[in-house]
């Protein structure tokens, strides 16, 4: 099973919460038609269903922390197996989070091609996320776990940015803009990718 995606085209995407990673992913996924896999989406859609294993994860993501390392491997894995027939190359929004997790994913799954950072203020993360969480039904999109997950994107999150720098993958996006103006860059960006992708 798992051969399916021993050579499958990988882009890692990584950025603060509410930085735009999702939203960028879908510009990509629009233009490029590869896949798009959100960590947080996959694990959302197990609280969604109920399971026991969703409860205990709700809780971890409503305190604004990690869930465990395998869980959001193994939900990524099954998730890239179902798709690699109709896929060109995939998208991870939202991993790696922590060094580690990159580590690991290179010994069970592959080697990215490219890091794209999505990179934003914290005042512009913070003001989003606050704004999305008045439609978004996210359990951690209120102001108290937005700090603990800022916190938690600085300490443990942005030593992968430097992490894959070492390797000369990175790509770093900035979006302070709004929506419409920043399209120029991710798709000069998008270009990129096709180029290291083809
Ligand atoms: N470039 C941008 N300019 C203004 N608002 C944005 C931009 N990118 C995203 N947003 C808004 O910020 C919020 C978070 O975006 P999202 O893509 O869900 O971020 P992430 O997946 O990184 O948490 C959304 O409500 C989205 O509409
Ligand atoms: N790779 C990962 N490892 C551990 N926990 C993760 C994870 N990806 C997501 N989570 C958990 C903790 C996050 O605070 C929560 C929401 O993630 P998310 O939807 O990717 O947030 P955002 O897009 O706002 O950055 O889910
Ligand atoms: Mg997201």
């Amino acid at each position: 099973m798992a051969d399916k995606i021993k050579d499958a085209k990988i882009i890692f995407v990584v950025g603060g919460p509410g930085s735009g990673k999702g939203t960028q992913c879908e510009k990509v996924v629009a233009k490029y038609g590869y896949t798009h896999l959100s960590s947080g989406d996959l694990l959302r859609a197990e609280v969604a269903s109920g399971s026991e294993r969703g409860k205990t994860l709700q809780a971890i993501m409503q305190k604004g922390e990690l869930v465990p390392l395998d869980t959001v491997l193994d939900m990524i894995k099954d998730a890239m197996i179902a798709k690699a027939d109709v896929s060109k190359g995939f998208l991870i929004d939202g991993y790696p989070r922590e060094v580690k997790q990159g580590e690991e994913f290179e010994k069970k799954i592959g080697a990215p091609s490219l890091l794209l950072y999505i990179d934003a203020k914290p005042e512009t993360m913070v003001k989003r996320l606050v704004k999305r969480g008045e439609t978004s039904g996210r359990a951690d999109d209120n102001e108290e776990t937005i700090k603990k997950r800022l916190d938690l994107y600085y300490k443990a999150t942005e030593p992968v940015i430097a992490f894959y720098s070492g390797r000369g993958i990175v790509r770093k996006v900035r979006l302070e803009s709004p929506l419409t103006g920043c399209s120029q860059e991710i798709r000069r960006e998008g270009m990129f990718v096709m180029k290291e992708m083809s």
